[in-house]
């Protein structure tokens, strides 16, 4: 088996009386792509905060590459290559979307030049190198999502976090973004994502973990995971009675 890249380990965050993330473990192996799936209010943003070090966790530890990076803080975390984008955009959009993605890679480039290929690196790979001199804040939303993956691919990041950037995407942007995804994959970049659109789930994780309640109720291929009993009752049922 190959040795894990990200490993949590009876990860939980309390928040005065609530458990929102409760005793949760997985562990993601280098070129995977793992989709996080659960009810509103499940706990997988609280997740990801834990594992990028916006929240420090009331018990457990994160493991990266082997190192522990429970308590380290969401810089030395992003350096050692964690990149991640933001339910809520944090591009900032009186800058242009080439210094939108050298945000991210100031992180590794001190110089203006170094930082600016290096962007322009990043942007290319998400197809918005022509729209690199404009003002982000004139971007649509499904370009300004590309340019949240870009600016986290400009940290050269050995594995993206993904928080629903498919979110309020009609159905040709989906489209798009999960083209993208699917094709940093193959080039071997490891994601794990929290996604709601189930059919963009089980066609391009391998890996599905549902989060219920803050526990993991469940870890496994797509298929095995999506069609589960416990699964449709908790979540999917949920969602079609909706
Ligand atoms: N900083 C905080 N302080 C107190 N409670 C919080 C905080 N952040 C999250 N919570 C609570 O923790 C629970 C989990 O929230 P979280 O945002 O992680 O869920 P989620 O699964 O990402 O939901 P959604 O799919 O709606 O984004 C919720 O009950 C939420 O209200």
């Amino acid at each position: 088996m190959t040795a894990a890249l990200l490993s949590v380990e009876g990860v939980s965050k309390r928040f005065g009386g609530l458990l929102a993330v409760n005793d949760v473990s997985f562990s993601v192996a280098p070129g995977e792509l793992v989709s996080i799936i659960g009810p509103n209010g499940a706990g997988k943003t609280t997740l990801f905060n834990l594992l990028t070090g916006q929240l420090l966790p009331s018990a457990g530890r994160v493991r990266f590459d082997g190192h522990d990076i429970t308590r380290l803080s969401p810089n030395r975390r992003a350096r050692l290559g964690l990149g991640r984008t933001f339910q809520i955009s944090q591009t900032l959009t009186s800058l242009t979307v080439l210094e939108n993605a050298m945000v991210g890679a100031f992180l590794h480039h001190r110089g203006l030049k170094d930082a600016a290929r290096k962007a322009e690196g990043a942007l290319a790979l998400v197809g918005l190198e022509h729209r690199a001199g404009i003002r982000a804040g004139i971007l649509t939303l499904s370009e300004r999502r590309r340019l949240e993956v870009a600016r986290a691919l400009a940290l050269e990041p050995r594995i993206v976090l993904l928080d629903e950037v498919m979110a309020g995407l009609n159905p040709t942007e989906v489209e798009e973004i999960v083209a993208l995804v699917e094709r940093l994959n193959a080039e071997g970049h490891t994601f794990l994502v929290i996604e709601h659109n189930l059919k963009v789930v089980r066609r391009f994780s391998r890996r599905v973990i549902v989060i219920e309640r803050g526990a993991r109720l469940a870890d496994g291929t797509a298929a095995e995971v999506l069609d589960d009993p416990r699964v449709v009752e908790a979540y999917i049922g949920r969602q079609r009675a909706a």
